[in-house]
């Protein structure tokens, strides 16, 4: 597994406002959305193309588009749904798959409630949305399903990781094709299973359900 944290000044100027308690959900969902776009640029790095011929209106030329078949990207609800206008806007002709999952609260164990993406993924690049890498065991579990359906080639885009998540998806995901691209990994992990500093909870506060 690789890991890529995306060290820019407008990365940390933004990251700074979304981790502040004071930051209300609309501003929050705003600076996530900016956020991915900007994780998004370094996270497709590799994403397919091929060439094709055109004509400019001086001369013919080779240009690149996007090859067959087209990436997928999967939001993890609820958080994820947050960061994926932010990414089809850079891959508007990628298809989109989705996936539902929820981490108990007392155990921290991720379980599955919605699943709606192709059967068939050989041969797709992946790339999964969801903003928060805190013990690892959501993600583990998505990718897991992804490269079950035949995905060759993951990349998770998170705002922000712990140190203790990055090492689960290192341990469990070993020699897999996958590729964590996020804005910080930080401190650790506190007794709930929270990310410190972190933001809190990152759908609470996206959807504005916190208390
Ligand atoms: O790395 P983990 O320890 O598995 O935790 C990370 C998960 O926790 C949050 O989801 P949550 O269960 O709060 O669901 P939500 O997005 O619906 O709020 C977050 O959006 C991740 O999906
Ligand atoms: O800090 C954390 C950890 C898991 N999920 C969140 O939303 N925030
Ligand atoms: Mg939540």
């Amino acid at each position: 597994m690789r890991i890529h944290v995306v060290d820019h000044p407008l990365v940390a100027h933004k990251l700074t406002t979304l981790r502040d308690e004071r930051t209300d959900s609309p501003t929050f969902r705003r600076l996530a959305d900016e956020l991915v776009t900007l994780l998004a640029y370094e996270a497709t790095r590799d994403v397919r193309t091929e060439s094709v011929d055109i004509t400019t209106p001086v001369t013919r030329t080779t240009g690149v588009r996007l090859s067959h078949p087209r990436p997928l990207v999967v939001p993890i609800l609820r958080a994820g749904l947050g960061m994926l206008d932010g990414m089809v806007r850079l891959l508007p002709t990628a298809e989109v798959g989705f996936l539902g999952m929820i981490r108990d609260e007392r155990t921290l164990q991720a379980s599955t409630y919605a699943t709606r993406m192709p059967d068939d993924l050989s041969g797709r690049q992946v790339y999964v949305l969801d903003p928060m890498l805190a013990t690892g065991g959501t993600l583990v579990a998505a990718i897991r399903e992804l490269i079950r359906r035949g995905a060759d080639d993951v990349t998770a885009l998170c705002l922000l990781a712990a140190p203790e998540g990055v090492e689960l998806m290192e341990r469990e995901l070993e020699g897999t094709p996958v590729t964590v691209v996020t804005a910080s990994v930080d401190e650790r992990l506190n007794e709930d299973g929270y990310i410190v500093p972190g933001l809190g909870d990152a759908g609470d506060r996206m959807y504005g359900t916190a208390g």
